[in-house]
């Protein structure tokens, strides 16, 4: 079984070898033929100057005699001359070499960084992103547990063996010319402990890969303390220290692994080792005894002294196989993230057949705001023992608003996750403008919903991007983004950022500004209208106030007829002066519509929405006499 494991480990290393070397072409053709070009001269240089100072040797012995005018005073001033020659060459060729493999390296992780975000960007939902085995490959992607080593790092690598290889193998034969059988022994236990040194390297990448889990929890706990998000909590309770530890005691626990790893192969290790220092040392007391004898002549004697060097030189590749193969590591991860995601998208296409199937691929149907309907749907999130939504039927009117209230948990969330196709229901359906969403593209039906989440982004980036990013072709349009900043009630605080509408919205950044809560919230509300500018005709808004002051809240509400006119909206809120303003409410409970009406309708009844309507009102009552 262990060997069968490492028989599997050796083909995948062999693989991702084969891999990374298959983008290079994509990196660049002319680099590549550069590099190719610089490893051959950077390798063989050295073995013809070993040649070379063979000849310098015996000439100069001849021109001791004879004088530096003698004819062998001008063979070895002209040895010289091709030993410095090559000497340069040398140099040249693994400086370019360094230089050709890093930039290819560098585009070769480039590509490969783009290839993990497009494959993690193709579903249009969600769930792939909620899975932890996902997550750990995605942390491998970006090299954690591999020491900062990528898969460029690793062509970096490649490219110096392959010029030592050149180098040593040009070694080996010089030295076969001495004794055939001798250069055999080199070749085999420089191969020998090549094997051993990459296994080890690889059973500890095999080990550092299964404790990526670790690892991210580790780096997680690390980050708390080096990040500022959490710092002012961590500095109020006294967090320091406890996290600390946590890290290095998770740390070490992964890293144990790693070491025993590395230790349990540190026989086989020796034994390799052993038979290297023993060839070398034969080859050179072969070598003494030979000029003792006079066997060889002082030519000959520093040629086969060198090349039994370079033979040797392959084996200065401790840092090389660590390079290359911790390099390598983060290879499979990449091709398993793809893997993943090309899983989502065909869970994506494998809901039942669309109820419209000849429209698949469309938009939703044109014309102003949608009719959501939504009959009999049933969604659990992955591995949960309960569905949050159970056989909920809804109909939200098109062009109208329609306020979702409910208990912490309730499902709310939910139920916009699953209109804007981040998952998809495990039954029932949801239709817009009569076609089931299944039947739509996934990607133009997102590109026509405009939100802001309970959880907006708050990009760091200019204040610009952060209005222009909820449609990206109005982005440039200043007037645009003014009038949406305008409406939003943040067009003067963004104004007065130090750079402006050039500000990144963070102080960390030269020239960036920081916003406030309820500012921040006012740039997500400013990014959901000029989404509805550029023809959005669903407006998704949870909790859109919840950090606005009151006075804040009156008049982003005293504009929201105008702001949801013709377009289908969605307003979650707890808080009932909000939801009031909505033409239909509907209580979610139990994972069903619990109650459906408008305000007046629902206090009229009696029922669950008056009952919390008055606990509010009571709560508020005292403050507001
Ligand atoms: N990505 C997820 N994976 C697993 N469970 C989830 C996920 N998101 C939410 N849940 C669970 O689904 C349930 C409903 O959550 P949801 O966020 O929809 O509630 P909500 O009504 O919006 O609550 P709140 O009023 O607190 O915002 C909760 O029990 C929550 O723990």
């Amino acid at each position: 079984m262990r060997d069968r494991l490492r028989g599997l480990g050796e083909r995948a290393r062999g693989s991702s070898r084969l891999a990374v070397l298959r983008l290079l072409p994509d990196a660049g053709r002319g680099s590549v033929a550069g590099l190719a070009a610089a490893i051959v001269i950077s390798g063989l240089a050295p073995a013809a100057a070993v040649l070379v100072s063979g000849r310098l040797a015996t000439e100069l012995v001849a021109a001791a005699r004879g004088g530096l005018g003698s004819p062998a005073g001008h063979r070895a001033v002209l040895a010289a001359v091709e030993l410095a020659a090559l000497f340069l060459a040398g140099q040249l060729g693994s400086r370019l070499s360094a230089a050709l493999a890093t930039s290819l390296g560098a585009r070769v992780d480039g590509s490969l960084q783009r290839r993990a975000i497009r494959a993690v960007n193709g579903p249009s939902g969600v769930a792939h992103l909620d899975d932890p085995s996902v997550r750990d490959l995605l942390s491998r992607v970006a090299g954690v547990g591999a020491g900062g080593y990528t898969p460029g790092g690793a062509v970096a690598g490649l490219a110096t063996r392959a010029g030592q290889s050149l180098t040593s193998g040009v070694g080996i034969v010089v030295v076969g010319f001495f004794h055939w059988w001798l250069a055999v022994a080199l070749l085999a236990v420089n191969v020998w402990w090549g094997r051993e040194s990459r296994r080890g390297y690889l059973a500890q990448t095999q080990v550092v890969a299964r404790q990526t889990a670790l690892m991210r929890r580790a780096g997680y706990l690390r980050d708390l303390v080096l990040t500022p998000g959490p710092a002012k909590e961590v500095r109020l309770f006294g967090l320091t220290g406890w996290l600390g530890d946590r890290f290095r005691a998770e740390w070490d626990s992964a890293m144990e692994k790693v070491w025993a790893a590395r230790h349990g192969r540190r026989r086989a290790f020796a034994a390799a080792l052993g038979g290297v220092v023993a060839v070398n040392f034969a080859a050179y007391a072969l070598l003494a005894g030979a000029a003792l004898r006079h066997a060889i002549g002082l030519g000959a004697l520093v040629v086969f002294l060198r090349a039994v060097t370079l033979a040797a030189s392959l084996n200065a590749r401790g840092q090389q196989d660590f390079q290359i193969e911790y390099g390598l590591s983060g290879l499979p991860a990449v091709t398993a993230v793809e893997r993943a995601a090309r899983a989502a998208v065909a869970r994506e296409k494998a809901v039942p057949e669309p109820v419209d199937g000849d429209r698949a691929g469309e938009g939703p149907p044109a014309g102003d705001g949608l009719e959501l309907v939504l009959r009999g749907v049933r969604f659990g999130y992955p591995g949960a023992d309960r569905p949050v939504l159970d056989g909920l039927d809804l109909t939200v009117p098109a062009g109208r608003s329609l306020a979702i209230v409910g208990v912490n948990g309730a499902g709310k969330t939910t139920l916009i996750k699953l209109l804007c196709r981040f998952y998809d229901p495990d039954a029932g359906t949801i239709t817009a403008g009569g076609i089931d969403l299944r039947a739509l593209d996934p990607y133009r039906w997102q590109r026509g919903i405009a939100a802001v989440f309970q959880d907006f982004a708050r990009y760091e980036l200019p204040a610009r991007d952060n209005i222009g990013f909820g449609a990206l072709r109005l982005a440039g349009d200043g007037a645009a983004i003014e009038d949406a900043a305008a409406r939003a009630g943040i067009l003067d605080a963004l104004r007065a950022l130090p750079r402006g509408w050039d500000s990144p919205l963070a102080r960390h950044f030269d020239g960036g500004g920081e916003l406030s809560g309820g500012q921040w919230q006012r740039v997500a509300l400013a990014r959901a209208l000029l989404a509805v500018d550029a023809g959005a005709r669903l407006l998704i808004l949870d909790e859109p106030t919840a950090n606005l002051d009151i006075r804040a809240e009156a008049a982003f509400y005293d504009q929201f007829l105008d702001i949801t006119r013709a377009v289908t909206t969605i307003l979650i809120s707890h808080r009932f002066a909000t939801v009031r303003r909505a033409d239909l409410i509907c209580v979610l409970d139990g994972g069903q519509v619990a109650e459906l009406g408008s305000h007046a309708d629902l206090l009229g009844r009696g029922g669950r929405y008056a009952e919390m309507f008055a606990a509010q009102s009571a709560q508020s009552a005292p403050a507001a006499s």
